[in-house]
């Protein structure tokens, strides 16, 4: 008899690869349910809706094309049915849906259910800012993990070898959701350490836009390390500063470090950050041309932490991310990057 139920809240290029991995763990275990639904922000492909595509193809094909994903991954447009009975729910979306998704979850999902998070960003309001996994921790009042790490979505779903870094504050919830994640070609470490983990994969995504200004101004392999060592302690300062019980140990995890340099060589962030400095278009511009429909969290996410660093006054503390929220917003030359360091 299973006792564990996994649902996947969120099916774009993570979420659908990560999609294939737990569909093809949990029918490793026999305390898992093997049918995973995984909800799907319902939209036309060519006329046909994307999640009947996906339940006949068994591939979305809009978010991660070319591969196959196992049949007991049952696409879902409806929210609530997709979580009601999972005792699991795997959260993988851009952060900016997050606020949206758990108020219509509230008092719809089982009160035993536990959480993990997937995405890399944080919340930002008028009062402060909140960590993704206490969003989901407080609205819903259920545990929360999270899961971070040099994990490019398509290369992940080839099943090239890496690993990642789930962060825990109850063990045995860590120790069950590396169950349905860890392979042998996606390497699963765990850390007592939630706020170091989230705030790692959180906070790259800034320095890979700066990764990305760096390749479109030709500065080279030199400077990339530079902007690489110096977002590292900015984001380190940045996690202790605020909360004191953040790990040194973690930047040396996947979700740290290794992360950072992934990002800064293949992802979406520095992708669209060079392309800004070649062709002089905007971020949203760019977003909407060279994504489809994926979305780019570097630029809200450095645009949040300025806001965070000027309320406090502490700007001249993190030079870095200052000066890439100003190429961004405020039309700032991107070769300042380096000239205001
Ligand atoms: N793609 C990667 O390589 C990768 C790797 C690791 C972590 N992540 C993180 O995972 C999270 C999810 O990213 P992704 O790459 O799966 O997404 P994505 O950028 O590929 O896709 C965007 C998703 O948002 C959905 N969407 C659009 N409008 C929406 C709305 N109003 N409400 C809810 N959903 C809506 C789309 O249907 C689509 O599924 C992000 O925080 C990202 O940083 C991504
Ligand atoms: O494509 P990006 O820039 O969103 O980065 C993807 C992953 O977060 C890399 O680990």
């Amino acid at each position: 008899m299973s006792s564990e139920k996994v649902a996947i809240i969120g099916s774009g290029n993570w979420g659908s690869a990560v999609a294939k991995i737990i569909g093809r763990n949990v029918a490793k275990f026999n305390h898992f349910d093997t049918q995973v639904k995984m909800w799907v922000f319902e939209e036309k492909i060519n006329g046909q809706k994307l999640t009947d595509i996906i339940n006949t193809k068994h591939e979305n094909v809009k978010y991660l094309p070319n591969i196959k994903l196992p049949e007991n991954i049952v696409a879902c447009p409806d929210l609530i049915e997709t979580c009601r009975d999972a005792t699991m729910l795997v959260f993988v979306v851009p952060h900016q849906f997050v606020t949206s998704i758990c108020k219509q979850l509230k008092g719809k999902i089982l009160p035993h259910a536990k959480a993990i998070s997937l995405i890399k960003g944080i919340d930002v309001n008028e009062h402060g800012f909140r960590l993704i996994t206490d969003m989901i921790q407080d609205s819903l009042n259920i545990r929360a993990c999270v899961l971070s790490g040099a994990n490019i979505a398509n290369e992940v779903a080839e099943e090239r070898f890496c690993e990642t870094t789930i962060g825990y504050r109850n063990r045995t919830d860590g120790e069950l959701f590396m169950q349905i994640f860890h392979t042998p070609s996606f390497r699963v470490n765990i850390v007592e350490d939630v706020v170091g983990v989230e705030l790692c994969g959180a906070l790259k995504n800034i320095i890979a836009i700066g990764g990305g200004l760096v390749d479109g101004l030709k500065l080279g392999d030199n400077t990339k390390a530079a902007i690489i060592r110096i977002g590292l302690y900015e984001m380190r300062k940045f996690s202790q500063m605020f909360y004191k019980d953040v790990k040194d140990a973690t930047f040396f995890e996947s979700c740290g470090v290794a992360d950072l340099i992934t990002t800064c060589a293949g992802g979406r962030n520095r992708k669209v950050a060079e392309a800004h400095v070649t062709t002089g278009k905007s971020f949203d511009q760019l977003e909407k041309e060279m994504l489809n429909g994926q979305k780019l969290q570097g630029t809200s996410t450095a645009q949040d932490m300025y806001n965070i660093l000027t309320k406090k006054n502490l700007c001249h503390e993190f030079p870095l991310m200052t000066v890439i929220y100003r190429i961004c917003y405020e039309g700032l030359p991107p070769i300042k990057i380096v000239e205001d360091l």
